[in-house]
């Protein structure tokens, strides 16, 4: 067969002349488990696979911005969104639910918002070479060492200060959100394990080692372990990362962004959620927790839900376990009102109050922290207190912004405080207040107190003050991260200051001209110079790097002042509009939406528009009083004093309104 350069091949008919290839005997450019793996895949996206491989093997090249060309061990040959055209899915515009990937939400792009597909790009990328290889150079030479900027700038001299409203909610609700919209994974070894990149991976294309300067105050090794993330190469030559979880604001993280995955977490019976006790169920696949947990206390176990990194600090695991138990409450609620529904009816209904809920707490409690209200209001981003609101543009792409992932939305960790601790029902004081840097990837606290621990951590992590957004973080996560057997660990700021440049993220300064901020020409803390900076924390910043220009985005960004009425800086701001304008007008399935087959009757939608995250908090749990806004602590002086829950619960969702008239025949 004469497969002449430049032939043109729908992915249909590349699929299959590589697989006559393959069987022939001919080319074996696939092991037969990859092949396997074709042949019994039906998605576009495995298909793609075999596209990718073939144009790379024939050296067709990137036809018609069609498939990536995988650089094998560099780049894994991942699914390209663009693939999808190639088979475009039949999307079913019907469908009153969302698909579990986020696919078809856009019915003209129906890879937009899915798993598994690239982080767009609002800037240009800042790589070395300007395709692939991490930002390094600054403008006089190489640009500082992340270690040391962390050192310089991010330490704390001091004792921590704590923020005057907020409580650690906040911080928890961040993370739970951030896994709902990215998940970045790292190029493994092929088994899966993790690169050991200074050890015997150190030369494997796909690690890029931090080097930690001599004499540094913790780390007595040279390098720490630091794998690239996944990437493919678009259509243009350039590496772009991979997002694994669905863009959307859907609660991918508790329901899966995939399809195999999403059923193992279903009970198939009454649109329920498998639980255990009403906690999470088991999960055995996460080696950092496996290794981790108490293993010798089977009831120590470690958990699943719908995003990998549940297990990683026990507030996550508890508020996913909230959400968790909220479906299962929405489930056996519509449930029991309308017998006739099956189970797959019963789930996705649940699901979609549950997401709408979350939705709603999001722009309603969530956002304005970090967002003013002039600014929400111009962008046409606030929730109205009642009826309907369609701000959709299927134009809008809602897919997160490789920028906001690996750089702005890293924010809430310095919003961590150093401890853990629990807060007992009716109790003023923390019962258990341990360090967080043994907790990390352990469940012991989650389960414990007869597996009231979980409800305990959220109690108290709605009651104390959230550290303060500033420049300086906890030492358990800039000296201490996930320390190890060995006492090997990491420093999280340096992480997100190297992923940053891994992923060729363009400087602080860059991120302020696209935003319309002045830019940044000297160290001064005045016109023309770090504006939105105290001076001292310019000096700092001067210290660390040579030019203003290498001033990478995560530090500028996270040791600005923040921007009046909120907890974040004014460039930080300003990215969050931009993002969450994207989920909100690129969301065809927006709960505020009057879309008679996706959205909600008006009563609905209403009755939705009553839930806090507050109520949650009551609705599936014994605590006995919290506060209304629970993000902010519960002073009465500020009008938002502790409520009995038998309060709060007369704010949850009326499903007497999701009655359903039409009985089964017969
Ligand atoms: C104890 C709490 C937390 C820990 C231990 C933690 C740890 C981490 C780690 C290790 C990474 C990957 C770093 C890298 O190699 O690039 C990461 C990524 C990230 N974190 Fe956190 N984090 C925490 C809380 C938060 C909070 C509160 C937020 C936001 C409010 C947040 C937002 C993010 C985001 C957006 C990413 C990028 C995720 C991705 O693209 O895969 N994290 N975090
Ligand atoms: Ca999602």
């Amino acid at each position: 067969m004469d497969y002449s350069k430049g032939s043109r091949f729908s992915c249909d008919r590349a699929y299959q002349l590589a697989e006559q290839e393959f069987y022939a005997g001919r080319r074996s450019i696939y092991s037969s488990n990859e092949m396997l793996y074709i042949r019994h895949g039906h998605k576009c996206f495995r298909k793609c696979y075999a596209l990718e491989d073939f144009y790379f093997y024939y050296g067709l090249g990137c036809n018609r911005g069609m498939c990536p060309i995988p650089i094998p061990g560099v780049t894994e040959t991942v699914p390209f969104n663009q693939c999808s055209s190639h088979v475009t899915p039949n999307c079913d515009q019907r469908n009153r639910y969302r698909t579990i990937t986020g696919e078809c939400n856009n019915l003209q792009n129906p890879s937009w918002g899915k798993s598994e597909t690239m982080q767009p790009r609002i800037l240009q990328n800042a790589y070395n070479d300007g395709k692939q290889s991490p930002r390094i150079n600054g403008c006089s030479g190489k640009l500082a060492n992340e270690r040391t900027v962390s050192n310089t700038v991010h330490k704390p001299e001091g004792g921590m200060l704590f923020e005057k409203t907020i409580t650690l909610t906040v911080m928890q609700v961040g993370q739970f959100l951030a896994h709902d919209f990215v998940l970045t994974k790292l190029i493994t070894q092929p088994s899966g394990d993790p690169l050991r990149c200074c050890d015997v991976d150190r030369s494997n294309p796909g690690c890029n080692p931090i080097e930690i300067p001599a004499g540094d105050p913790i780390f007595r090794n040279s390098c720490l372990t630091f794998s690239r993330s996944r990437s493919m190469i678009d259509c243009n030559g350039i590496r772009q990362q991979v997002n694994s979880q669905t863009s959307y604001i859907d609660l991918s993280m508790v329901y899966g962004a995939f399809d195999d995955e999403s059923r193992l977490l279903r009970t198939l019976q009454g649109g329920r959620l498998k639980e255990i006790n009403n906690k999470l169920p088991v999960d055995t696949r996460d080696m950092n927790c496996q290794l981790r947990s108490p293993m010798n206390i089977p009831s120590f176990y470690c958990l699943r839900a719908g995003d990998e990194r549940a297990n990683e600090q026990p507030g996550l695991s508890s508020i996913h376990t909230l959400f968790m138990r909220e479906h299962n409450r929405l489930a056996d609620g519509l449930q029991a009102i309308n017998p006739h529904w099956d189970d797959e009816r019963v789930y996705q209904e649940a699901r979609k109050i549950n997401i709408a809920q979350w939705q709603n707490i999001i722009y309603g409690e969530y956002l304005p922290f970090h967002i003013h209200p002039v600014l929400r209001r111009r962008n046409n981003m606030n929730v109205l207190r009642r009826g309907f609101k369609d701000t959709y543009d299927p134009t809008t792409d809602a897919s997160v912004i490789n920028g906001f992932g690996a750089g702005i939305h890293r924010y809430g960790h310095s919003l961590i405080r150093r401890e853990i601790a629990m807060l007992g029902y009716g109790q003023k004081r923390p019962t258990v207040t341990e360090n967080l840097e043994d907790h990390f990837f352990n469940p012991r606290l989650y389960h414990d107190f007869n597996g009231q621990g979980l409800e305990f951590i959220l109690k108290w992590q709605s009651y104390v003050a959230a550290a303060r957004r500033d420049r300086v973080f906890e030492v358990n996560i800039r000296d201490s991260l996930f320390k190890d057997a060995n006492n090997m660990s990491a420093d999280l700021v340096a992480l997100n200051i190297h992923r940053g440049r891994d992923h060729g993220i363009p400087g602080y300064n860059a991120y302020r001209r696209w935003c319309g901020l002045s830019n940044v020409e000297h160290f001064g803390a005045f016109q023309g110079g770090l504006v939105d900076h105290d001076p001292d924390v310019a000096a700092l910043l001067e210290q660390a790097y040579s030019c203003p220009e290498d001033i990478d985005l995560y530090s500028g960004m996270v040791s600005e002042r923040s921007a009046p009425g909120v907890i974040i800086g004014p460039t930080a701001q300003c990215i969050f509009v931009e993002q969450f304008k994207r989920f909100r007008n690129g969301d065809r399935f927006f709960f505020e939406r009057p879309d008679p087959v996706t959205g909600f009757r008006l009563d609905q939608l209403n009755s939705i528009k009553n839930v806090r995250l507050s109520s949650l908090f009551c609705l599936n749990t014994n605590i006995q009083k919290v506060q209304t806004n629970i993000f902010m602590q519960p002073f009465s002086g500020r009008n938002n004093g502790l409520v009995p829950c038998y309060l709060h619960n007369l704010r949850a969702v009326d499903l007497s309104l999701w009655r359903d008239p039409i009985q089964p025949r017969g």
